[in-house]
């Protein structure tokens, strides 16, 4: 193995989640695959990736005290220092003059002598004066950004929305280790043998309030067994599962899923359905549709066919009422899921909400019209965001007379969620401090004529 192997993979991963805009969990999962380092190793590797990217407003700040000079850096310098800063004030198992050595010597390798002793200089300055205490920031705007690594803008409009104590609950929330969840696929086990199972295999697992088909793990690696692969489960965020267990499913009806890929509603939705029933299940992306066959496969669902299509067109294939249920989990901003997939804080744009906000109207539009009457819609999405949620459901009903939303899936819940603090008068917002889960909204419409 080459020299500072490990480290020099953390950074060439950083440097491409910083060139190619390409999602953390993706790079990092390809990679994992492909190196031979041991679990201990992985770990470091997943940790420092993660933590680097989940921190890096704060992380800067912290450099900018000990930058003099303001100059630009290259890209590799720049994710070099910030992977250092991260373990030197996140780890406490590597001591920082171990990590120091290790930079400097990278930087030597990479770059040049001028190069290493800037790096030296800097590391070793913060080791000996110490990072600012960032509660004494006094705009509390500021003070959240910084403190939990959200862009500014993105802190003043959740400010806006949701008022200071959420917001910064939230932020603080989105930069917590969160327990993975997986469903199980009710035809082939139970949740009680999967749970049984995997404790005695060493993990700590927890039955989810949200859905009887969901597990909460707290400890063990799901990756590491070969519950799926075999489809016997499927890992899907607990707020996810609402979509489904909220659209009263039966057997042999016809439903539509208009954003449907990679299929993890979808599968849900046909096992609810015992496999029985005609799901129509689209996508955008021709490669995407291709995700929810696989889906459908590895879990032995044969009831979803699915295809590539605009959901803002579908009325040109359908019928009007074709549909006894319609699920729209839309294209969105994804502010919900910024605790696992951390880039998204910094790549999106108000524009971006604005512009989603949009493709998301015309969907529920053209896809409401193919509603049976009587029939049930659910709108759902992965964001944190007034304008991409409540407002999108309100202007439709204004425009749509035949329709309103159906608050009594509330009753249909858990007590636990019939408390959570995020309903309105269009639905449920879940904050990812409400339950460790993904931001994400959810209501339901009906068709009354
Ligand atoms: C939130 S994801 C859906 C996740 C999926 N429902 C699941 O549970 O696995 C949104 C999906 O909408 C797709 N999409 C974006 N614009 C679309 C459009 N105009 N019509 C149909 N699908 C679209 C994207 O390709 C993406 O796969």
């Amino acid at each position: 193995m080459a020299k500072y192997q490990l480290r020099q993979t953390m950074l060439d991963i950083l440097i491409r989640i910083e060139k190619d805009k390409g999602f953390s969990n993706l790079l990092l999962n390809h990679e994992l695959q492909q190196t031979d380092f041991n679990e201990k190793d992985k770990r470091l590797l997943t940790e420092v990736i993660y933590g680097t990217v989940q921190n890096q407003i704060t992380i800067d700040y912290y450099l900018a005290q000990f930058m003099k000079n303001k100059k630009k850096l290259d890209i590799w310098v720049k994710q070099l220092l910030r992977m250092s800063v991260y373990q030197m004030v996140y780890l406490e198992k590597i001591p920082d003059h171990a990590i120091v050595h290790e930079s400097v010597e990278i930087a030597k390798i990479r770059g040049h002598k001028g190069t290493a002793s800037f790096v030296n200089g800097i590391l070793r300055s913060m080791q000996r004066k110490g990072v600012p205490d960032l509660s004494l920031i006094a705009n509390p705007i500021e003070r959240i950004s910084i403190e939990t690594s959200h862009p500014l803008w993105l802190v003043e409009r959740w400010a806006e929305m949701y008022g200071i104590e959420k917001t910064d609950a939230m932020c603080h929330e989105n930069i917590k280790h969160f327990p993975m969840s997986i469903r199980i696929q009710p035809m082939k086990t139970t949740r009680a043998s999967v749970m049984m199972q995997l404790e005695n295999e060493g993990f700590e697992v927890e039955p989810s309030s949200f859905s009887s088909q969901g597990i909460l793990i707290k400890k063990g690696n799901i990756f590491q067994t070969t519950l799926l692969q075999d489809g016997f489960v499927t890992v899907q965020d607990q707020s996810s599962m609402l979509t489904a267990e909220s659209l009263q499913l039966e057997p042999g009806m016809k439903v539509l899923d208009t954003c449907s890929a990679p299929g993890g509603k979808a599968t849900h939705i046909a096992e609810l359905m015992t496999d029985q029933g005609d799901i129509h299940a689209c996508d955008l992306h021709q490669k995407k549709v291709k995700l929810i066959e696989e889906k459908a496969a590895i879990l032995d669902l044969h009831a979803i066919s699915a295809f590539q299509g605009d959901a803002r067109k579908l009325d040109e294939k359908y019928e009007e009422a074709s549909f006894d249920r319609i699920l729209i989990d839309a294209p969105c901003s994804g502010l919900g899921v910024i605790n696992g997939k951390p880039e998204i804080k910094y790549e999106k744009q108000p524009s971006d909400i604005e512009r989603l906000a949009s493709i998301q109207q015309d969907i529920i539009e053209t896809a409401a019209s193919l509603l049976k009457p009587g029939g049930l819609l659910i709108y759902s999405t992965c964001t944190v965001d007034k304008m991409e949620n409540n407002q999108v459901v309100q202007t439709f009903l204004e425009n749509h007379p035949a329709f309103s939303i159906d608050l009594t899936f509330k009753n249909e819940l858990s007590e636990s969620l019939k408390q959570a603090p995020g309903w309105s008068a269009e639905g449920l917002q879940l904050f990812p401090q409400d339950f460790q889960t993904d931001g994400f909204f959810l209501t339901r419409i009906k068709r009354d004529t």
